[in-house]
């Protein structure tokens, strides 16, 4: 039997066993496409496979699975999960557990490939990823814009992150990583730009301690500071953080703690430097490049 046809049977095992809510039902178009790309990835791989045990690399299916039931929050199952003890990782285990009993059927680790965009603010990072996402079809991920939407949910967490960035501090990982993590895996899809993270040595990290994530490279967008000022000052978004007294912070935190980041990749071979102080068009032209094996 095909690994297509063995698929809606899998989903509904699953679904069943953990009881999906209503907000883990909105996550099933993510679910099904991280099952496609399991079954494509597992058709990739068949040649190695033997005829009696066919393994179905299933991870991908796995970790939209647990992100159906880990961020399903708030709703009413979400409560009852958290007083049952249910974190993200039970879950993960669950399901791990789950399908290697399956016949047939073998655990494989995600793999989401990543490329970091970094640069000082107003260098052009989010100008240029929504460039490549038109061409190459890949997610863009901002750091930033996910914080800032964190704050709109009037959290206690999201309070601290407002007072941060406010100030033009780096909030902490586990926030960022968190948040990343969850729009990763809602997207369904496996090719990612994380624009303006890792902004410190802290960030980094944890972050490579994630499993299943291969960094390709880092994407560093070279601009003086002066050009930056100008262009963040006529940037016109509304953003609190974009007036000179909280931009001249922002500077300081990018060279104190965000190029040792730049400097520890340019040290393992890693990062590709792009000179972002001319039009928008030049700069793409060198940046697309740079993704045609992506
Ligand atoms: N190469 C460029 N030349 C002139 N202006 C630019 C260029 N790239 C971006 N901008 C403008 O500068 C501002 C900051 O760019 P943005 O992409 O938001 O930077 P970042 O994401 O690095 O903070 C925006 O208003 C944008 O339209
Ligand atoms: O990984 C991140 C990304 C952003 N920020 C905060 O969000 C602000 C704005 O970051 P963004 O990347 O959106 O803007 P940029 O500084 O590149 O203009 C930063 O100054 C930080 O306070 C953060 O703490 N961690």
């Amino acid at each position: 039997m095909s690994a297509s046809r063995n698929l809606t049977p899998l989903l509904s095992t699953l679904l069943r066993r953990w009881p999906a809510s209503a907000a883990a039902a909105a996550y099933a178009p993510a679910l099904r496409s991280y099952a496609t790309a399991a079954v494509a990835a597992s058709a990739a791989g068949s040649s190695t496979q033997t005829a009696s045990r066919r393994t179905v690399s299933l991870g991908l299916l796995s970790a939209g699975f647990a992100a159906t039931c880990a961020f399903a929050a708030p709703t009413s199952s979400a409560s009852a999960d958290s007083s049952s003890g249910t974190t993200p990782e039970s879950v993960l285990n669950k399901v791990r557990s789950t399908i290697s009993q399956m016949p047939g059927m073998e655990w494989a680790a995600p793999t989401f490939h990543v490329v970091f965009v970094l640069g000082g603010p107003g260098s052009g990072k989010g100008t240029q990823c929504a460039k490549l996402v038109e061409e190459f079809g890949v997610v863009h991920l901002s750091a930033g814009d996910l914080l800032r939407a964190h704050v709109k949910s009037g959290t206690e967490d999201g309070n601290m992150v407002k007072a941060m960035i406010a100030e033009g501090k780096i909030v902490p990982s586990s926030v960022t990583i968190g948040l990343l993590k969850k729009a990763m895996l809602e997207s369904g899809k496996t090719k990612f730009l994380i624009d303006g993270f890792p902004r410190n040595a802290e960030n980094r990290e944890a972050f490579e301690k994630e499993d299943g994530i291969d960094i390709h490279f880092v994407l560093f967008f070279d601009c003086p500071e002066k050009v930056m000022e100008k262009r963040i000052l006529s940037r016109n978004e509304g953003r609190s953080d974009d007036n000179v007294k909280t931009i001249r912070k922002r500077f300081k935190v990018f060279i104190d703690q965000s190029m040792p980041v730049v400097n520890h990749y340019k040290g393992m071979g890693k990062v590709h430097w792009v000179n972002s102080n001319r039009d928008p068009e030049a700069v793409y032209a060198e940046t697309r490049k740079l993704f045609e094996n992506f």
